[in-house]
């Protein structure tokens, strides 16, 4: 019987070596890009592009030019790295599929059903994301962040404590801000408690989303593994918050809550026309928005306060374009009990600060555009170059190579704010290479077809965190000798990179002068 056992075993072994090195032995075709597929089966190039993927790409980019294909855990990517050629992978919408890959990757990390068998379509989902979180829309979701964000802060600080400093961890106090601010924003809130002041009902409600917040860091930890296709039921940690989130987050919790974002709404009804879509799968559609409203907006607020108290020049600049305003506005800063009001234009209106929040985006974002071949076709790249790609291969676009190439910005990975300022001090948008001026130089959103829907409010939500802080605070870095943070790479390819450690600051509210009696 045992020896039967290892029989069959080793026979399942042989097949399963033998499929693996079948597979690993793709040919290079006539008209293909240059082909690496690494030396162990299956896996190919997946360990050296995961453990630094920039340095990864840079030196393929350097031996194969402007394309090449790598083996990447069993799958075929074609990475384009010319940017003057994004333009036939943003155009090849047909033929380059982005929602094939989304959903597949989306099932995984979030576990839900394919929405497209329960009558849910997708254009229907992106009608939504651009009718809420653009447009006419923009402007009420960038009021409600205002008055939420103003609201979360007032609560960490009062005026009676106003002369004492505070000392925390930067990143995790960004983090309990923004978090906290953003999900009231999308999800909706107890508006009667926090206008007529209640206490209890109050804390009860910021408990709850800092309990989500930890939830949300413990299944976030997890992503780029569930991502790559790992199932979930290997992090059974991750798993447990995943589903406490989708448990606060079910239609008829939702229901109870006041000032509901019109993306959260229109979702909850479109979600809810379906006859045969359970509850959690529902709720799990909303953990998908807390996840990509919040996921890169953290570190990114992160890094904009971080680079802003590092830098006194650009804290200058910064810091007098929120007091001009202030000054025409007629409003004072310092009370954290009146309100400050920013509109939509006046945030527009803040180059500086536009600027430096660009140049955050540029040195901290690495995502990845990946679009599917739904069929064998010839992609013509700007050289005039025709080249041959499989269906069923993957093309990618990895801008961090753009975001750091030397010729485009002079010493890439030093941080200048004023880097995307022109000579009158409006937003610089001419940057070239080659001496030919460059359509895409800046793609921490993404483009085309899968551009982040809520990229402006993305902005402004940095750009209120920023002014607000800036208005209440006087605030420093504390430890300068310390290690500075540097990009950690565990999410290279899904966003915005999280700092590798924290790093201390010190705040306090604003000194008010004295009344005069
Ligand atoms: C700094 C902050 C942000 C960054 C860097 C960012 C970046 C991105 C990127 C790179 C993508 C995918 C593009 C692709 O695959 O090609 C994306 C998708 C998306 N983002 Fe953002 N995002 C940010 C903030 C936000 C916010 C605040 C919201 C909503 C309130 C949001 C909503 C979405 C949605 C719904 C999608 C999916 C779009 C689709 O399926 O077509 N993002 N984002």
């Amino acid at each position: 019987m045992a020896g039967l056992s290892i029989w069959i075993v080793s026979v399942l072994v042989g097949m399963f070596l033998g499929w693996f090195l079948l597979l690993g032995n793709r040919r290079r075709w006539e008209a293909e890009p240059p082909l690496e597929t690494g030396w162990i089966p299956y896996i190919g190039c997946a360990f050296e592009f995961v453990s630094n993927p920039f340095k990864f790409m840079q030196a393929r980019q350097n031996k194969y030019g402007e394309i090449f294909t790598c083996k990447i855990a069993g799958k075929f990517i074609t990475f384009i790295t010319d940017p003057f050629s994004y333009t036939s992978v943003i155009r090849h919408g047909k033929s380059l599929d982005f929602q094939k890959v989304a959903l597949t990757i989306s099932k995984n990390v979030f576990g839900h059903v394919d929405f497209t068998k329960y009558d849910i379509g997708n254009d229907e989902i992106h009608n939504i994301f651009n009718r809420t979180l653009q447009g006419l829309s923009l402007g009420s979701l960038t009021s409600s962040m205002m008055e939420n964000l103003q609201f979360v802060m007032s609560q960490g600080k009062s005026s009676s404590d106003s002369s004492s400093w505070t000392i925390e961890n930067l990143y995790e106090f960004s983090c309990k801000i923004m978090f906290e601010a953003g999900h009231l924003t999308l999800f909706g809130k107890n508006d009667k408690a926090m206008k007529g002041g209640d206490v209890e009902k109050i804390k009860q409600q910021h408990d709850a989303i800092q309990f989500a917040l930890e939830e949300f860091k413990a299944f976030d930890t997890v992503f780029p593994a569930l991502v790559a296709g790992i199932p979930m039921g290997f992090f059974k940690t991750a798993k447990k918050a995943r589903k406490a989130l989708e448990g606060r987050l079910l239609n008829k919790t939702l229901r109870e809550q006041d000032c509901k974002s019109a993306l959260i709404k229109e979702r909850m009804e479109l979600f809810d026309s379906s006859s045969s879509l359970d509850e959690h799968n529902k709720a799990k559609t909303h953990v998908i928005m807390l996840w990509a409203s919040q996921a890169n907006t953290l570190p990114a607020s992160f890094w904009s306060i971080y680079y802003l108290m590092r830098n006194p020049e650009a804290l200058n600049a910064v810091k007098n374009e929120v007091e001009n305003i202030l000054k025409v506005t007629n409003q004072k800063p310092g009370d954290i009990n009146s309100p400050i009001i920013f509109t939509r234009e006046q945030l527009d209106s803040m180059t500086n600060m536009g600027s430096l929040i660009n140049e955050v985006l540029r040195l901290s974002s690495a995502s990845m555009m990946i679009r599917v071949a739904t069929e064998d076709l010839l992609l013509t790249l700007d050289s005039g170059r025709k080249v041959a790609i499989r269906k069923g291969d993957q093309i990618a676009l990895y801008p961090q190579l753009l975001h750091l190439d030397p010729e485009i910005y002079e010493d890439p990975h030093e941080f200048k704010y004023n880097r995307f300022l022109d000579e009158n001090g409006k937003d610089k948008t001419t940057f070239y290479k080659n001496g030919r001026k460059l359509k895409y130089y800046l793609m921490p959103f993404g483009s085309g077809t899968s551009i982040c829907p809520g990229r402006h409010f993305a902005i402004n939500e940095i750009k209120q965190f920023l002014s607000l802080m800036l208005c209440y605070y006087d605030m420093e870095l504390l430890d300068f000798t310390a290690l500075s943070p540097t990009l950690n790479n565990t999410r290279a390819g899904l966003g915005i990179l999280q700092p590798s450690n924290d790093v201390l600051f010190h705040y306090r509210l604003k000194q008010q002068p004295a009344k005069q009696s």
